[in-house]
């Protein structure tokens, strides 16, 4: 049992795993920057540290000083949280390698091989996943790009082995582009995830986003908690997450969710996942029409942290994610069944950013909180680390809070965020709530039949 952990993240996430430890009855133990002095995570921790000055790579990023917190504070474990050190391989392993000190994630191992996409789709492969039409191993010449488009159509995605979120992605519509899109996927990867080895995967032009929770344990036991619909995404940032997908029957909902227990069963993997996919949207499908098990799906890429979204999945199983990551690493076991996972209800989650959407969702530079009167009552959960009088700090992403709602359908689940939106009060700072407020009016997102280009395509429109 741990006494004490260290969450080496801030914002809502730290308050989010802070939440868990409390509950648990375990300490926790905060780490901040110089502009996270007055911070929500900071105030809610039972001790908290500072790692360094704002710059993330000299705090957050500084794995010298968080582990020297961690020995400092006496903690046990250290949980990550999502972006920052959450899918750094060498850290997983430096912290592994601490006395003392356990890891709240997968294996290092496990880590590196799932964040080599090429390797990743390998894996796939053995475990009888579909993945996208591609190559398993990397390509160098301009040459196999062309065969490929050729023998597969065009377009052809060029990807970075080390890439994911969209970054690292070159797209080559026909033969003469090909040296110039694979010169600069391979730059990218190199400047990017310092790794130039890039491979092709077929470019399915309208695909939902599809992703499969996953929870694992030491023991042998995977469990999935079903899917999480992230179509709604602008430029690959994901802008409302929800659960189940509106346009996936049971059949295939069945069949997406055991594939992904499959891969990772073969990945030797533990603690929570997320297996991305890519459903091949049928562009003529009407309202009410659902995709069945006859439609394509692929393996994308596994996340191999906790994400944003994943208070989705936790209000349409209310099984707790995060107590589940401190459980299993304490070596605890998976007391539920796959049979025991339930999905009831629908929830939906609504990026507050402070970002002004009327601007082509700058950032915000700065300001306060002058109003801050979040909205409450049945079926709405709100994930922050703010309170009124707080001044933005503006050094590092501009989500500050997470709005998800609960319903018993999807209908009831969108009124209940219209009425949530409508309550959230916000003055001091621009957000992008007058633009949900927008979307949960927009047809196609109402009828759930957008799918991964429709805001890049229409966003003008929804302005
Ligand atoms: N072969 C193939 N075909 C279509 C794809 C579509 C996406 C994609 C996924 C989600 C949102 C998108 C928005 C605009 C363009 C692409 C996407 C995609 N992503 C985007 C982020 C990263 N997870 C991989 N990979 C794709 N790969
Ligand atoms: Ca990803």
């Amino acid at each position: 049992m741990f006494d004490k952990v260290l969450v080496a993240n801030r914002g809502e996430i730290a308050v989010r795993v802070m939440r868990a430890c409390e509950e648990l009855g375990i300490g926790t133990v905060a780490v901040y920057s110089d502009a996270d002095k007055h911070a929500g995570h900071v105030r809610y921790a039972d001790e908290a540290y500072n790692v360094g000055p704002a710059r993330a790579a000299d705090s957050y990023l500084d794995q010298e000083a968080i582990i020297d917190a961690a020995k400092q504070a006496d903690a046990d474990a250290i949980h990550p949280g999502y972006g920052f050190l959450a899918e750094n391989a060498d850290f997983a392993e430096r912290v592994q390698e601490t006395d003392g000190v356990t890891w709240v994630g997968p294996e290092s191992e496990s880590m590196e091989a799932l964040g080599e996409k090429t390797k990743a789709r390998k894996i796939m492969q053995s475990a009888d996943v579909p993945i996208v039409p591609g190559t398993t191993d990397p390509v160098d010449d301009p040459e196999e790009v062309v065969e490929f488009g050729e023998e597969n159509g065009f377009p052809v995605a060029i990807k970075a082995e080390g890439g994911g979120g969209g970054r690292g992605m070159k797209i080559v519509h026909d033969p003469e582009e090909a040296e110039e899109q694979l010169e600069s996927a391979k730059r990218e990867g190199e400047a990017y995830f310092s790794n130039d080895s890039v491979y092709l995967e077929r470019y399915l032009e309208n695909p939902r986003h599809i992703e499969v929770q996953i929870i694992a344990d030491h023991h042998g036991n995977v469990r999935h908690l079903g899917e999480r619909d992230c179509s709604l995404q602008r430029r690959h940032q994901k802008v409302i997450e929800e659960g189940p997908s509106p346009a996936l029957n049971d059949a295939l909902r069945e069949k997406i969710g055991d594939a992904a227990r499959r891969g990772v069963r073969e990945s030797d993997y533990y603690n929570a996942g997320t297996v991305e996919f890519l459903v091949e949207e049928d562009t003529d499908r009407e309202q009410g029409e659902l995709l069945g098990e006859e439609a394509n799906f692929y393996f994308l890429e596994v996340n191999t942290r906790i994400q944003v979204e994943h208070c989705v999945t936790e209000e349409i199983t209310d099984i707790d994610i995060v107590k589940w990551q401190l459980r299993v690493a304490m070596d605890e076991e998976i007391t539920f069944e796959q049979d025991d996972v339930e999905i009831e209800g629908h929830a939906m989650e609504f990026r507050i950013n402070a970002e002004n959407a009327a601007d082509d969702f700058a950032p915000a530079t700065g300001g306060s909180l002058d109003t801050y009167d979040p909205p409450g009552g049945i079926g709405v959960r709100l994930d922050d680390a703010l309170r009124q009088g707080d001044d933005l700090v503006t050094d590092y992403d501009s989500m500050i809070a997470k709005l998800i709602t609960y319903g018993g359908d999807r209908e009831e689940c969108i009124e209940r965020g219209k009425r949530a939106l409508k309550d959230f009060d916000i003055e001091g700072i621009p957000t992008v709530i007058p633009f949900h407020r927008l979307m949960l009016t927009d047809e196609k997102f109402v009828t759930g039949t957008h799918t991964t280009k429709y805001l890049d395509e229409h966003l003008d429109r929804t302005r």
